[in-house]
């Protein structure tokens, strides 16, 4: 008993002898100790773990002119990557092969690709009382600064980024308020400007939007609000109490003064709220923005607010030292809807299983994570396929003089695996299905050595085609529910939800300011390209496995007649896409037969 026991502690203490080998600098004092520690850490150290590790934010802050961004492009990343790669490979290449990995050498990546946001604009800073004051002046006039304008919201798409993930996390985006205007009449400085980054294929639909200077318009043009108690062609009897409708909160006191020893008869009429000139490079509400190319500049989404006035703005002969200011505005918010329209310029569709991960791998230098067992991959993991400039670089097709700059690369999605019936929401169903809708063409992963790969075929096919078939009725549905008016135009109004038309003519008090997000609409699905009319080839993967031969000839032969018109459409539509359908056969895992897929998909991109 008692030697089993110090059998035990000796195993136990062997054990932890080497945890300490392998967490210690032990391996670079005596390297020949530990070669299994070097081949399960160099998935760890590997680069693309790195690139994960620092995850940038997608938002950056601007101030003055130029947006501090830190980005770091993934074309940049894939070149670190690879210089690091050479000097690591010479540890020892043949150990770790990424194509059939150990268990650790993945990495997940988040992925969203719908998400909600409200974008903020900043507020404008609040106006100055200040007097000059000087020796032998007792009392200068007014000086008090303009407050600053508030920072403004952007919104740009660029390569690289692939997901909305870091976004949904945030839940607000707000720029910086503007300052306060200052003594000396000095303005307050501008608020801190701030840029969304999205991927490229981001669509963006409003829900609600509060813009207070709409609000207050609103409320000017039915006669009641800010001034017109102070206007002089109103008829004393007809003003209700004055000191309930005075808008205090449009007004700053100089400090020390009680506010009752103010009556409303003092101030001035307020002026007219004034508006960010950049408002007019605002798309118009309600916003709808499809970013389906990269943008070279950010697009305004939402003006800061003006600051407000300084005392001096409100000098009159009757009263040369006014001692009250205005406040800045509230900045604008929106509340949208951000989804992704395209994922990927290819999207992987195959039963679980397939190998769809091991040829994303195979092709990418993707860490998705592999296993042999259905629904490894829960959620899409894009990779990017980098075309050589120079050596091996696919044929850039005629025409290449069409596109402006030639195409350096692109993105590959691998998606969870589709079983039967996933239309009906079994599996991953839908959500998967959605992301088959956001690739620009399909590539339908199909496992040779798991049976006919024909049936296997039309089975994906079927559950696409029926889904797609869903999502029709869904869009159908959609365009009937909204009733057009005469014009047979549908009339929009964006501001419904925050002010009525025939809200009840209630003194403004200060609460009106926090206001609560008015209620937000449902937006119809996004209208996307049929999914049967994408481009489309197979890949015909496990092709190294014995006896798959066969299977692989009779796919190919099938593909032929649905290409000659012979056999019907495996989506069973009649104008689905089939101009030139091919089988590649693959074996990922050796990394064998995929050399011609770039060139395919290029062939087919660009075609
Ligand atoms: N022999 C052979 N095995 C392969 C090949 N490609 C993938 N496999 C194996 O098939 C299994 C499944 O591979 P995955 O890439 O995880 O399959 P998947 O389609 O991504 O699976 P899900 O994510 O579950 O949908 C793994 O054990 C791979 O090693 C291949 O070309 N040849
Ligand atoms: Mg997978």
């Amino acid at each position: 008993m008692a030697g089993h026991h110090a059998a035990g502690s000796l195993a136990s203490l062997r054990t932890s002898s080497n945890l300490l080998l392998s967490s210690t600098l032990t391996p670079f004092l005596y390297p020949c100790l530990d070669i299994a520690w070097q081949a399960s850490s160099s998935a760890w150290s590997s680069p693309s773990r790195l690139r994960h590790n620092a995850a940038h934010s997608p938002i950056y802050r601007r101030s003055h002119g130029t947006f501090h961004t830190v980005s770091s492009r993934r074309s940049d990343n894939i070149s670190t990557a690879s210089q690091l790669d050479v000097t690591t490979s010479n540890v020892d290449v043949n150990q770790y092969d990424h194509l059939d990995p150990s268990p650790p050498d993945y990495s997940s990546a988040p992925f969203t690709d719908t998400c909600t946001l409200t974008v903020a604009a900043g507020a404008g800073g609040h106006g100055c009382i200040s007097f000059l004051r000087e020796k032998y002046i007792a009392h200068g006039p007014a000086n008090g600064g303009d407050g600053g304008t508030g920072g403004s919201i952007y919104i740009q798409a660029v390569h690289g980024e692939t997901s909305l993930h870091k976004l949904a996390r945030r839940g607000i985006v707000k720029a910086e308020r503007g300052r306060n205007g200052q003594g000396s009449m000095r303005g307050g400085s501008r608020g801190e400007d701030v840029l969304i980054v999205v991927p490229v294929g981001t669509v963006v639909r409003e829900i609600w939007r509060h813009d207070p200077l709409e609000e207050e318009d609103g409320r000017h043009r039915k006669g009641r609000g800010f001034g017109s108690d102070m206007d002089e062609d109103v008829e004393g009897e007809d003003r209700p109490d004055q000191s309930r409708k005075w808008r205090r909160d449009k007004w700053l006191l100089y400090p020390g003064t009680l506010p009752k020893s103010f009556t409303s008869a003092d101030f001035p009429a307020l002026p007219r709220p004034r508006r960010n000139n950049l408002v007019a490079t605002q798309p118009p509400a309600p916003l709808r923005l499809d970013l389906d190319k990269p943008m070279d500049k950010p697009l305004l989404l939402a003006a800061g607010a003006m600051g407000g006035l300084g005392n001096p703005h409100f000098v009159t002969k009757s009263v040369p030292r006014p001692k009250y200011a205005t406040k800045g505005e509230d900045g604008t918010r929106i509340h949208v809807e951000l989804s992704l329209k395209l994922l990927a310029d290819v999207g992987l569709v195959g039963l679980p299983n397939a190998g769809k991960s091991t040829l994303l791998r195979a092709l990418t230098r993707s860490r998705t994570r592999v296993g042999n067992w259905a629904f490894t991959t829960l959620a899409p993991n894009v990779g990017t396929v980098v075309l050589d400039n120079y050596k091996g670089r696919p044929r850039i097709s005629d025409n290449s003089a069409i596109r402006s700059t030639p195409r350096t690369n692109f993105t590959i999605a691998d998606i969870p695996g589709l079983i039967e019936d996933a239309h009906l929401d079994r599996g991953l169903g839908l959500g998967f299905l959605r992301h088959v809708e956001r690739a620009a063409m399909l590539a339908f992963v199909i496992d040779l050595s798991a049976g006919d790969a024909v049936k296997a075929l039309q089975a994906l096919w079927r559950e696409v085609s029926e889904y797609e078939k869903i999502r029709e009725e869904q869009l159908n549905a959609d365009t009937e529910h909204q009733v057009p008016d005469e014009n047979g135009l549908v009339t929009f109004r964006p501001f419904e939800s925050s002010i009525s038309p025939d809200l009840d003519p209630e003194p403004i008090d200060e609460e009106d300011l926090v206001l609560d997000p008015p209620v937000g609409r449902e937006l119809p699905p996004l209208a996307l390209p049929p999914i049967s009319s994408k481009p489309w080839f197979v890949v015909a993967t496990k092709a190294d496995l014995p006896e798959t031969q066969e299977n692989f000839f009779a796919l190919q032969a099938y593909l032929k007649k649905v290409q000659a018109g012979a056999e019907a459409h495996p989506s069973g539509k009649k104008n689905a896409w089939k101009r030139t359908l091919s089988a590649v056969p693959v074996s990922a895992i050796r990394k064998e037969g995929v050399e011609g897929i770039p060139e395919l998909v290029i062939g087919l991109l660009d075609g």
